[in-house]
């Protein structure tokens, strides 16, 4: 019998081990659950370890995207970040199954199953494999910051839709940074939010009203270990 988290200030719920094992599936078959004209988030990571911060982004965005789902997308790993104390993707997983704790979020491997590190790589996958579904990439300001370093970061842009969350201190830095204002012809005033998953991409958004400075590096080890849950 396995544990998961319950709401805040719920008690943990009891999840048996075969809806564990059915929900460990599903993250292997990597392209979680959809249906045609469905509007799906994208929150790739590394999620090392997952934490309450990715799981509140995602409601944030469901609600002021309008969207059916997020997917997580949990990297085998940033190709950008030195990864030597990355948790294994199994771990992170079942971390992130216990985190999300959300029926509109799921967890998925795609990226080790169709092997590759590259943001690019994924979006040209979902975009051949999958038909009629609005996707959003989300992200959160530290990578809007950085994401002219990404590879093929313009294709990206190209290809869906983006919205960046708030993350102080990182935020003005971010929207002061190469692809901001690079694609800043395309951004939609916040209060447009609503509209971004029907949008033709470059399209993106910079949504405000959610300031969380919880992070995976406040909650690890110096040795990479992962803190104990409290
Ligand atoms: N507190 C937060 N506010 C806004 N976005 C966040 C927050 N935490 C994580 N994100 C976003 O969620 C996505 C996955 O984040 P990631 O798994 O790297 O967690 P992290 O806390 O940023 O990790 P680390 O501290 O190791 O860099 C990224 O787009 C990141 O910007
Ligand atoms: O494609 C790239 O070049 C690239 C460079 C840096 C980060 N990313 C992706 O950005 C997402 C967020 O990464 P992280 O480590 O900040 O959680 C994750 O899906 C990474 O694979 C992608």
């Amino acid at each position: 019998m396995f544990t998961a988290p319950g709401r805040r200030g719920r008690e943990r719920q009891p999840v048996h081990a075969v809806t564990r094992l059915m929900q460990l599936q599903s993250a292997a078959q990597a392209i979680p659950f959809h249906t045609n004209g469905m509007r799906v988030g994208l929150l790739g990571g590394s999620f090392n370890p997952p934490h309450a911060a990715h799981r509140a982004i995602s409601l944030f965005a469901i609600k002021r995207l309008k969207l059916d789902r997020v997917w997580w997308l949990l990297t085998p790993g940033n190709p950008l970040k030195d990864n030597g104390r990355l948790h294994g993707l199994a771990e992170r997983v079942d971390a992130a199954l216990d985190v999300a704790d959300d029926p509109r979020i799921d967890v998925s491997c795609l990226e080790a199953v169709i092997g590759t590190r590259y943001t690019v790589d994924t979006i040209i996958h979902l975009r051949r494999r999958v038909s009629g579904v609005h996707f959003v990439w989300i992200m959160g300001a530290d990578n809007l910051a950085q994401f002219h370093r990404w590879q093929n970061w313009r294709r990206i842009a190209a290809e869906v839709p983006i919205a960046v969350i708030d993350r102080p201190p990182q935020s003005f830095r971010a929207l002061a940074a190469p692809a901001a204002q690079a694609l800043a012809r395309y951004r939609l005033p916040e209060n447009q939010a609503a509209r971004l998953a029907d949008q033709h991409a470059p399209a993106w958004a910079f949504l405000t009203g959610l300031k969380l400075d919880m992070s995976s590096t406040g909650l690890r080890n110096p040795d990479g270990s992962w803190k104990a849950k409290k």
